[in-house]
């Protein structure tokens, strides 16, 4: 069991970070990397999982601290899986409401039987930069693409997210309701049986 009282979170999405916070709770103070510096490092991956261990090898060495990565986006199975680590690039870096009117447009002409996807989640954990044997956790939420965005909460991709468990958008569920069954939180529950948190 490794005990852990703060990590560096090695994200600069606000939504993220609320997100792992909540679903840690107090045991763990989650400090987000832009308390050390404001440089976003390049995710030069071709996966999930090499951008989650680039970020948190990277927050590591700037803070000096344990960290935590998450890389995550959204799998079209219309489109062969994309935008998947492209998700928050999709429209070229223009921002989470262009990425949606983006997919929006692309996926006009598809019927909705057509129209599944899967957000992906993966957590990197470092002890340090140079860690040989991070811990990596990978939760998946099966889901659809709607038609039009729907819903307030959350962020990214939420509005566009049919949860066929709740029957509405992942933006319209509480946070507290998301926290318990999206893509993260099920990435964060194998995390936080590995560290013993549970
Ligand atoms: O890399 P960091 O600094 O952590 O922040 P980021 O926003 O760039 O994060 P990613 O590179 O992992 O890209 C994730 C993309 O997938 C989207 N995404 C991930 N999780 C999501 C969620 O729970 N709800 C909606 N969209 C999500 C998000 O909006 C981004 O566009
Ligand atoms: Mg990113």
């Amino acid at each position: 069991m490794i005990n852990f009282t703060q990590l560096v979170l090695a994200s600069h999405n606000a939504g993220k970070l609320k997100e792992l916070q909540a679903m840690l709770g107090e045991s763990v103070q989650l400090r987000s990397i832009g308390e050390f510096s404001s440089v976003e490092p390049e995710e030069t991956g071709l996966s999930f999982v090499e951008n989650a261990i680039l970020k948190a090898r990277n927050a590591a060495r700037i803070s000096g601290l344990p960290a935590l990565a998450d890389d995550s986006g959204l799998a079209v199975d219309f489109l062969g899986g994309a935008p998947g680590i492209y998700s928050a690039r999709y429209a070229d870096g223009k921002g989470d409401a262009a990425n949606n009117a983006k997919l929006l447009d692309v996926l006009k002409d598809v019927p909705e039987a057509e129209r599944g996807a899967q957000f992906v989640c993966v957590l990197a954990l470092v002890r340090h930069a140079d860690d040989p044997l991070p811990i990596l956790c990978e939760g998946l939420w099966h889901g659809r693409i709607l038609t039009q965005a729907s819903g307030e909460h959350g962020f990214g991709y939420d509005p566009l997210f049919w949860v066929p468990e709740r029957d509405c958008s992942s933006a319209e569920l509480s946070p507290a309701d998301k926290n318990q069954i999206s893509h993260r939180a099920r990435a964060m529950d194998l995390l936080r049986q590995r560290l013993g948190l549970k």
